[in-house]
Parts: C-alpha cells; structure tokens; sequence
C-alpha cells in the first residue's frame, strides 16, 4: 500500500467508525487536506445518513459543496459529535502538530466544539517527538516581526511562509528546530506571545483516537 491509498484507506475507517453515531440531524466536523479529502469522498457516499457538515477552511467547504453535502457556520451549530481531520505529525499522546496546510486555527476552533476528535494520518505521521515538522503559527501581519523574535527566545527558527495568506487573513510563520518535550506547555507560550494568533500544536485538546494508515492496514490508536 503506497501513501495515496493509506490516506485513502483511514478516510474510508473513519467514515465506518463514524457511521453508526450519525443520524438525520448529525452535523460532522471536517478537516482540511489530502487525508481530509479522502474522508470527504467516502463521507460524501453516505450523504443521506446525516444533515451536514461543518469545515475547518474554505478549501473544505468547496470539496463538501461539491459533494452536495450541505455546510453549516459553526455558530449555528448547538452539538458537534465528531470532528476528522490529518495532521503533519502525531506523537504517541495523540498530540499532533497541524496547519501544514495554514488551516490550524479553524481546525483548533472546530475541535474545540466537538465531543470527539478522529485523527486520521498514513503512518509517516507518527514520531516519538513532536518537531519535525515545523511547528506553524498563525499571526496577525503587522507583528510578524515581533512575533519571530519571541519565537527565537524560544528556541525555535521561524520562516515566513511566503505567499501564504490564511482564510483569516493572516500570515503563517513556520518554525524549525524545536524539539517539543512539552507540547502542552509551548502551546501555551507560543499563544501568549502578543499578535500570534493560534499555533499548530494541538495538545491542550489532542485527538482522542488516531486512525494510522499502515501498509498492513488501518490501525487504531488510544492515548
Ligand atoms: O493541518 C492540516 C491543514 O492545516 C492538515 O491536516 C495537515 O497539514 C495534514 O495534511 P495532509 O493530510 O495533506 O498530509
């Protein structure tokens, strides 16, 4: 099984684990990216078992739509059972890193809502610690330069995704280097820095079930 089809095939368990919760007032959360998409494509073959969705970006709201799956603003939302969506890297906790796709601080909104998030990622995702990947964090664009020198004091390199505007209508700076020990407690200082807006570590509200593509199959995993 190649990465394309492990991302094809967590998109498809997730719908299964998903389905027997779901009925005609459901309202599913959705995730943004090439694993999200695979999720949308098998959600959208189950359409009339449940009301509609809600999306963590625009990119995702225009995939559902053109599934006919009908999107909901959050704010008229009251219950969000479950929210699916990818990320960059998950360690063992189930703390992810996400925003690859500079969709992080509506994926973190949405995930916030919902009872139960469903992770969902090819087994490259996986790491002992989080940091590989560089951790992105949303800022408002007249701090960017304040905002990379805190980012420095905290040991980290960031770079300006060049380019990037989130739906927001913010910048993403990307930041290299940080071997996180503790997501939980950089999460939280990387948030008080003045003029960030949200970072892509999801640790305060991690995923409560990793669905890991392997090339012997989906395997479940429980912080
Ligand atoms: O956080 C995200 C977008 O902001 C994605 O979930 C993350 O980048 C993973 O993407 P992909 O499934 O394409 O590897």
């Amino acid at each position: 099984m190649n990465q394309a089809q492990m991302k094809q095939a967590v998109g498809q368990a997730a719908v299964e684990l998903i389905r027997p919760q779901l009925d005609s007032d459901s309202i599913v959360g959705v995730g943004t990216g090439s694993t999200a998409n695979c999720f949308i494509d098998a959600l959208a073959q189950i359409k009339t078992e449940f009301d509609g969705a809600v999306a963590s970006s625009e990119a995702t709201a225009a995939r559902l739509k053109s599934h006919g799956i009908p999107v909901y603003d959050l704010n008229t939302v009251s219950n969000l059972d479950v929210y699916v969506d990818g990320a960059d890297e998950s360690d063992h906790h189930l703390h992810l890193i996400k925003g690859g796709g500079a969709a992080l601080t509506r994926e973190k909104i949405v995930a916030a809502v919902a009872k139960t998030f469903v992770c969902i990622a090819d087994q490259s995702k996986l790491v002992d610690v989080l940091g590989a990947f560089p951790l992105p964090v949303e800022v408002i664009p007249m701090a960017r330069s304040h905002v990379a020198r805190e980012l420095v004091k905290l040991g980290g390199d960031p770079v300006y995704r060049e380019g990037c505007v989130t739906d927001n209508g913010n910048i993403i700076l990307d930041v290299h280097n940080l071997s996180i020990v503790d997501p939980a407690q950089l999460e939280r200082d990387i948030n008080a820095i003045v003029g960030v807006v949200t970072n892509g570590l999801f640790a305060a509200r991690p995923a409560d079930v990793l669905l890991l593509g392997t090339p012997d199959g989906v395997k479940t995993l429980k912080p």
